[in-house]
Formats: structure tokens, sequence, C-alpha cells
């Protein structure tokens, strides 16, 4: 069990965004590259662990959700979701601000109906910036969320509500170290 992300995340390289250590992994960057087989057992052990109880819409963040929530998609034949960080303007658009540990930008939700059950999965949480603006997207329009996943979980982060990670990991100068997987 997640034999591939693990060791792929104990090997990766690390760049320095100022005071951020930057980890560089083909799930959270899709660099160098995206082999299928790292993919499929990411996507099989977040379709183990999810729980899609009512879930009608799969939503991920543009970009590094997208390939994770097609994947989840396909196998769960769940429409998904992809939040953008373009604006559309379409009727009941809701533009978020997104804040990270290395970065600031606008998200914006499109698809969503009132009442839609949903779960939210993303490669990694960090600050919980990008999360926290994606809980707060979806409650202006109206969605419950039934559940929420991420990959990677990068140390302690509070988003207001319970989640699960695949794998927690720590940066340092010296690299990524795995801390724990669950599940
Ligand atoms: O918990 P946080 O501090 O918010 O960090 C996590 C977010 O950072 C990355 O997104 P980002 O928009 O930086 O990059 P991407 O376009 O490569 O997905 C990543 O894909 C997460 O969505
Ligand atoms: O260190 C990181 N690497 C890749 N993606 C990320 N998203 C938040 N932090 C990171």
């Amino acid at each position: 069990m997640f034999k591939k992300l693990v060791s792929s995340l104990e090997s990766c390289p690390m760049v320095q965004r100022g005071d951020y250590h930057y980890f560089i992994h083909p799930v959270s960057d899709g660099v160098p590259i995206v082999e299928p087989a790292l993919l499929r057992e990411v996507a099989v052990e977040m379709v183990r662990v999810l729980d899609f109880t009512g879930v009608k819409k799969i939503v991920v963040a543009e970009a590094m959700g997208i390939h994770i929530g097609v994947a989840l998609s396909l196998i769960t034949d769940i429409p998904l979701c992809i939040v953008r960080k373009r604006n559309y303007d379409l009727p009941g658009e809701v533009a978020l601000h997104q804040s990270t540990g290395y970065s600031k930008g606008e998200l914006y939700l499109n698809g969503i109906e009132a009442g839609d059950r949903v779960i939210i999965v993303d490669d990694v949480l960090s600050t919980g910036g990008t999360m926290k603006a994606l809980l707060e997207g979806l409650a202006i329009a109206g969605a419950e969320v039934q559940d929420v996943l991420v990959v990677i979980k990068r140390g302690e982060c509070d988003i207001g509500r319970p989640y699960k990670a695949l794998v927690e990991i720590e940066v340092d100068e010296s690299g990524v170290h795995v801390k724990d997987t669950f599940f």
C-alpha cells in the first residue's frame, strides 16, 4: 500500500520559493513525469477511503487537483467540477481568494447547484489556504461537503472540519520525510 507514493516522495527534489521548501513531485506538480502506476495507486486508495454517500460531484482546484480528479471521476462515474484560475462570468460563478505558502491568486467556482452533495480532493494540503477557499466557495454556492481528501498532507493544518489524507510529510532543507500513511 502506497509503495510508489512513499518511495517517490522520499526521493523527490526540492527548491526554495522564498522561505518555503517546495517539493517537486508528479502528483503535486506533474513533473518530471506522471507514471500511470503511481496515479492508479493514488486513485485506488482514494476510492477506498472516501465516503461517496449521496455524492453528485467531485470538486478539484486547477491545476494539480485535475489529474487526480479525472482518475477518480473515471473510476466512480461521478462528474468533475474544476475550480478554475480563470473567470468565465457565468451566472452564479463564485470568486474566491486563494493564498498558499508561496503564492496568492483568484479561483472561480462554477457548476455547483444549491443542495449538491460533493467531495473535495486535492494533491496537497499545506497552509490550508486553498482548501479553506474551496470550502468557503462551496458554502456560498449552497453545496453540502460529504468528505475531503488530500493525497499529501504537509504538516499540521486546521481547515475547520475533518479531512482525510493518504500520506503525511514534513519538508526541510534535506528534503521530504514521510511521517505517516493513513488508512
Ligand atoms: O494548503 P495550501 O498552502 O493552499 O497549498 C496547497 C495548494 O497548493 C497547490 O496549488 P497551487 O495553486 O499553488 O498550484 P497548482 O496550480 O500547481 O495546483 C496545490 O495544488 C494545492 O491546491
Ligand atoms: O511544496 C509543495 N510542492 C508542491 N505542491 C505544493 N502545494 C503546496 N505546497 C507544495
